[in-house]
């Protein structure tokens, strides 16, 4: 759906974005990772044509973003959520919509639906008749998301969608990018929310000025950290480290307590075998369980390594 091949982005001698290639697929939800001045909404304004490349380009649904024909029709057929809401504080919510419904070309006999299926959709149905300047920045922010879907783009790019939002608002923009997600919608993500990201994006890239990462967030996290369970027992014997070592298909174990820790190539795999070899060695086991890691501990991980 999204393919930027060696994309790239200057301002004066400070190189912003340098060679990305990466390919977003139809239907996922990619999100996009890095810090503050990473270059993260330099590459979102690029790929929704708002400013140039300095080199390198990248093609979206079939159109390069490179060429001013192309870019125009992108512009219409993308959805952007910005930093900023860009609402009209004066006016009602059912106006600031149909004001952008007009700019974006929506026919005027599907307007009032298309604005009564996103407002009741983000439960602002109740206020449309309500001046938005008297919102709170969660209703603003759902605004700003009906907005830029009104056109009922096929690819998404959302800049921060929850950024000050409160837990509950926060999960219920969450919940909508799942449900546009079902929609078949491509969703590029732009967050700093690791925690989300990690729940609601089929892949991670780890940005910062080039891609340091791009996985499914399960596994970057296998890759870097190998699968690891912990079993805990009634009582460890003396010499059942060895014992473990010996079946071969369990690495690095250590014991604290009454629980050993170990990586298993695969725990759906071996976690039966290695039950059944522990109960034979004569011990009680009590609970298996697998040490997860977070996407927080990868995204440090990879930074501190490209520092
Ligand atoms: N129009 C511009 N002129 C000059 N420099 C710019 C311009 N736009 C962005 N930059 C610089 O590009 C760098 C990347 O900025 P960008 O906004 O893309 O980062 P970001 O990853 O989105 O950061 P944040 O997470 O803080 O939003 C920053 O150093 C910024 O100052």
């Amino acid at each position: 759906m999204i393919e930027m091949r060696g994309l790239s982005r200057s301002f004066g001698n400070n190189r912003v974005v340098n060679n990305l290639n990466l390919t977003i697929n139809e239907g996922e939800v990619f999100g996009f990772l890095g810090p503050n001045g990473a270059g993260k909404t330099t590459t979102v304004r690029m790929l929704a044509c708002l400013i140039r490349p300095t080199e390198g380009t990248a093609i979206l649904d079939g159109k390069d973003i490179s060429k001013e024909q192309d870019a125009m029709k992108i512009r219409q057929e993308i959805g952007l959520l910005t930093e900023s809401p860009g609402l009209y504080d004066t006016l009602s919510a059912h106006r600031n919509l149909e004001f952008y419904a007009k700019l974006y070309d929506v026919p005027v006999a599907k307007r009032d639906a298309q604005i009564e299926h996103y407002l009741k959709m983000l439960g602002l149905w109740e206020k449309r008749d309500e001046p938005v300047g008297g919102f709170s920045k969660g209703m603003k922010q759902k605004m700003a998301i009906a907005r830029c879907l009104l056109h009922e783009p096929k690819v998404l790019f959302l800049d921060e969608p929850t950024s000050g939002l409160d837990p509950e608002a926060s999960r219920m923009v969450r919940d909508f990018i799942m449900e546009l997600k079902g929609e078949g919608r491509t969703i590029f993500l732009c967050t700093h929310n690791l925690d989300e990201a990690d729940r609601i994006c089929d892949r991670i890239g780890i940005f910062k000025g080039s891609l340091l990462g791009v996985d499914a967030p399960s596994r970057l996290k296998n890759d870097l950290y190998g699968r690891s369970i912990s079993i805990q027992l009634k009582t460890i014997e003396p010499g059942l480290v060895q014992k473990l070592e010996a079946l071969g298909y369990v690495k690095n174990v250590a014991i604290a307590d009454h629980t050993i820790t170990m990586n298993v190539a695969s725990p759906e795999q071996d976690n039966p075998a290695l039950v059944k070899a522990l109960v034979s060695m004569g011990a009680d086991v009590q609970f298996v369980y697998e040490n997860k890691h977070t996407l927080e501990e990868v995204y440090f991980k990879i930074m501190g390594a490209a520092k």
